[in-house]
């Protein structure tokens, strides 16, 4: 009978027992290693496939030595690929769910399995829905990863970023280690161990200091007057994308106090093509970041990570060849990172330059202006409110003149605040949790009991979640500034202002958070003395149903009616 090329058996082959021996022994080999290590080496099998891939290669390439015909060292080669590789998938997912340390945390089966799913729902930029609805459905601390758990309640803030007991030992997650393009080169952002960040954070704190805040008031105020006219430019063409405007003002802005080059966008009156590769690569990178290994392939694949990575490092090319040169502004972020301001703790090299580059542009920029755009979305819903901000505002614009100092509207605006902390609540700007990995066990709170972590578990509190919970905050579906102002009539008017993390917490925290304010107040208080605005219910909810979670939101358009205001 004629065999098929399957089911040929190993007497048919002639093939010499002590190669068989040759190839078994190191897979068993290769199998009872995967077993021993899985949890402590994650990424052991892609080792292994590796490993099966070259004995399989073997194979074909000895057939002539091992006095086999062709395709019948093929089938061996497939067979024995297809057994090794099914054995260690089947390992895989029987060690995870069943006898891996976090197999009592509830999760969905996909997450236990593998970070797969992740690719998909990042890419569509459902991530913060997704784990609320984990948590909802689960508790407080839910597997959303084979080692990793994500947690909601608020004093996990404290346990995970906390400067003592296991939060001070953390390292960064996986993700940030794909964010850095180039293995082992970090922004400050991703430096993984956080004595070296903290390094490296003394040499950053200066360039946000009260001193150089205070130099940056005349770019703020120039650049906001600019975003002001445009809009009110494009305002007499009808409705228009409001957010497009706000994000210019967002790059124009990092631009110059990042390494002192406006991107022009404002001049232009539309976004750059540069704004557009910020967008995509940052998408991309986010969407690979659960991927890490991926990302490291795809720097050496035409992609807009690639397109991404060569603009960045044009940017710090331009940035080095300007020494000295202050077009826009005394001291830009990056004359600190270059030591040509202040004293420089860490000389960098320029590939980490070019990772502070990103991160001066990506975190400065869409954070602060989409910020504005869902405070503005929010507010065109709320007439009654945006008169109440007016009336409050009016004193510092007596008969539409500008404020000499614009410290007022921190210091004496209490509900232009409350917007704004309102809205980072509602729609935080980096809506989900900020990983890092255990270096030692780590307790975390679940309600009224706890879970233990063993190290080596990637670990993070979900900021999404927090904020819209309602044991932490009343109606938290609900856009109420007021809550941040008046105190709670009665017990079920529950404010849990610990719950509040949209700039992340401990010496990790975002560094621009008291720049990022300077900027919002400025914008939002002269933009609601200036302008009338409305937006189509149907306009509104397409806005809002564009709402992605990228790591940093982001958003589709925002179309809305302005009008100036004749008492301006
Ligand atoms: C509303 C606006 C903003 C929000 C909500 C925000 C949020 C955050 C969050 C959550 C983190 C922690 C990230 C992590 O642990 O991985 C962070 C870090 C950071 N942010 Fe912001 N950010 C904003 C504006 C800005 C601005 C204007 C800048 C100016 C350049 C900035 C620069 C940074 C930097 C450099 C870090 C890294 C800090 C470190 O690792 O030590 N951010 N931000």
């Amino acid at each position: 009978m004629k065999q098929t090329a399957l089911s040929v058996s190993v007497e048919d082959l002639k093939v010499p027992y002590n190669q068989l021996v040759t190839i078994a022994i190191p897979s068993a080999f290769a199998l009872l290693f995967h077993l021993a290590v899985q949890y402590r080496e994650p990424y052991s099998h892609h080792f292994l496939i590796g490993l099966a891939s070259t004995l399989t290669a073997l194979t074909v390439v000895l057939h002539d030595e091992w006095k086999i015909t062709h395709s019948a060292a093929f089938s061996v080669a497939l067979s024995m690929f297809g057994v090794f590789t099914v054995t260690i998938f089947t390992s895989m997912a029987i060690y995870r769910v069943f006898f891996h340390p976090l197999r009592n945390i509830p999760g969905l089966l996909s997450c236990k399995l593998s970070m797969w799913s992740w690719p998909i729902t990042d890419w569509f930029g459902t991530r913060q829905y997704k784990i609320q609805d984990m948590h909802k459905n689960l508790g407080d601390v839910v597997r959303i990863g084979p080692r990793e758990v994500s947690c909601s309640d608020p004093s996990a803030l404290t346990a995970i970023y906390g400067p003592t007991g296991a939060g001070a030992k953390t390292v960064r997650g996986p993700w940030y280690g794909a964010q850095s393009m180039i293995p082992h080169v970090h922004s400050l952002q991703n430096e993984p161990t956080l004595p070296e960040h903290n390094r490296r954070r003394r040499d950053w704190d200066p360039a946000f200091s009260t001193k150089a805040l205070s130099g940056y008031h005349e770019n703020i105020y120039r650049n906001a007057d600019m975003l002001l006219d445009q809009i009110e430019k494009l305002s007499k063409k009808g409705p228009f994308d409001l957010k497009e405007s706000l994000l210019c003002f967002g790059f124009d802005m990092m631009g110059e106090l990042g390494f002192a080059r406006s991107f022009g966008t404002l001049k232009d009156g539309k976004t750059s093509h540069v704004v557009h590769l910020v967008e995509l690569g940052v998408r991309a990178i986010n969407t690979i970041g659960n991927v890490p290994y991926l990302a490291h392939i795809m720097r050496f694949l035409p992609s807009p990570i690639q397109a991404f990575e060569s603009w960045l490092e044009a940017a710090v090319k331009w940035r080095m060849s300007k020494q000295g040169e202050r077009e826009f502004v005394d001291a830009d972020i990056f004359a600190f990172l270059l030591g040509e301001e202040g004293k420089q703790r860490r000389k960098l090299d320029k590939r980490e330059l070019q990772q502070d580059c990103m991160l001066v542009v990506v975190a400065g920029s869409d954070t602060t202006s989409n910020a504005l755009a869902f405070c503005l979305y929010e507010l065109a819903r709320q007439p009654r409110l945006v008169e109440m901000i007016r009336e409050e505002l009016e004193v510092h614009f007596p008969n539409g003149a500008k404020p000499e100092n614009f410290d007022v509207l921190r210091d004496d605006a209490p509900l232009l605040n409350a917007c704004l902390h309102e809205v980072l609540r509602l729609w935080p700007p980096v809506p989900s949790g900020l990983q890092r990995t255990t270096t030692t066990e780590m307790t975390l709170p679940n309600g009224n009991s706890s879970v233990v972590v063993p190290p080596n578990t990637v670990v993070s509190t979900h900021t999404w979640t927090m904020h819209r919970d309602p044991r932490n905050f009343h109606k938290p579906n609900n856009f109420l500034p007021e809550r941040w102002i008046n105190e709670p009539k009665s017990k079920r008017e529950v404010h849990n202002a610990k719950a509040w993390s949209p700039f992340g917490f401990g010496t990790t925290s975002c560094i621009g958070k008291n720049l990022a304010y300077m900027e919002m107040r400025l914008v939002l208080a002269q933009f609601i003395m200036r302008f009338d605005f409305t937006m189509e219910p149907a306009d509104a909810q397409d806005f809002r149903d564009s709402i992605r979670d990228q790591f940093v939101s982001a958003a589709g358009q925002m179309i809305c009616s302005v009008s100036p205001r004749h008492q301006w």
